[in-house]
């Protein structure tokens, strides 16, 4: 059964709801999932819905023009997207394997639905995990000197091969502002702390010192600050005096893989919008 999904966010004030799902039954729509949120502090109306595209009177094509007298009259800004339209997904690693070997599972077995088109990496210690899963390997090793020349290779890549998600598994490169334009909340990075604790480098090593009884990870949209994207998703785990470091590290691991996945999950669904730097997660 293939769905239309409006993502929309705009002023609150009456009758958004009624002209929108006017606007699906007056054409034959059946509408499948429908979700709301205000944020009463701002005064913005958040929704999600969606609907069956068999019977309904517009043509795929001309749904969006069709949609727009309504998003104008509200000043919406809204996404539409079709749940046939499946996502190409590239993921950018270093030498931590644990989310990579856990993305690569979740996609073959098809829970992510997504198409895994490539793996690009600033090592090569990972192609062999890479090409066991038939995904191709791009080696693109970065130092201070050739890092803007080599991500306009990559985007150059990304761009052929017409990426819509970028996934930063642990990959240990800070992103120019350029890349970042690029692929402006479609880059979701993993970072191994409960934000906004211990950002930056070694956030494990640091709540051990700091005797934490709480560690966490964070999925994250990429923008130009380091770790201060728009949260999508984090997950919490207990640790005590008795935990070493390298016990945090494998705790907060597990953590790591799901709190990406989760992630990936939502934005391949089309569950998130994203305003003020937070998000809105329709799940
Ligand atoms: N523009 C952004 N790029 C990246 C972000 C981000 O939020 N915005 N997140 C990081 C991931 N990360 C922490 O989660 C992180 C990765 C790398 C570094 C860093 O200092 N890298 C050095 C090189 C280190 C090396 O070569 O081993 C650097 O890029 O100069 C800090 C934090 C991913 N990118």
């Amino acid at each position: 059964m293939e769905t239309a999904i409006l993502l929309i966010s705009c002023p609150d004030r009456k009758g958004i709801l009624s002209e929108i799902t006017r606007f699906i039954a007056e054409n034959n729509g059946n509408i499948v999932n429908a979700d709301q949120h205000i944020d009463f502090q701002k005064s913005i109306f958040f929704m999600r819905i969606e609907w069956e595209l068999e019977g309904f009177k517009i043509p795929k094509l001309e749904i969006e023009s069709a949609f727009r007298p309504i998003a104008e009259k509200f000043q919406m800004d809204y996404q539409l997207h079709f749940s046939s339209e499946v996502k190409n997904v590239a993921i950018f690693v270093s030498k931590y394997d644990h989310c990579l070997y856990d993305l690569l599972y979740r996609f073959k077995s098809g829970e992510l639905k997504g198409n895994l088109k490539l793996v690009v990496s600033n090592h090569e210690d990972l192609k062999h995990v890479v090409e066991m899963f038939q995904i191709p390997f791009y080696y693109f090793p970065k130092n201070r000197e050739n890092k803007l020349e080599v991500e306009e290779r990559e985007i150059e890549l990304l761009k052929k091969e017409k990426i819509d998600l970028i996934v930063l598994a642990r990959y240990m490169q800070i992103l120019s502002n350029r890349f970042v334009n690029e692929f402006r909340n479609r880059i979701i990075n993993i970072h191994h702390s409960f934000l906004p604790a211990f950002v930056g480098a070694k956030p494990y090593h640091r709540a051990y010192e700091r005797g934490v009884k709480i560690i966490g990870a964070t999925s994250h949209y990429v923008t130009e600050e380091l770790d201060q994207g728009p949260i999508i998703e984090q997950d919490v785990v207990r640790v005590s005096h008795r935990d070493t470091v390298s016990d945090m590290i494998r705790k907060g691991r597990d953590l790591e893989k799901i709190v990406l996945s989760r992630a990936v999950r939502w934005h391949l669904e089309d569950k998130i919008l994203v305003y003020d730097n937070k998000t809105v997660i329709f799940e």
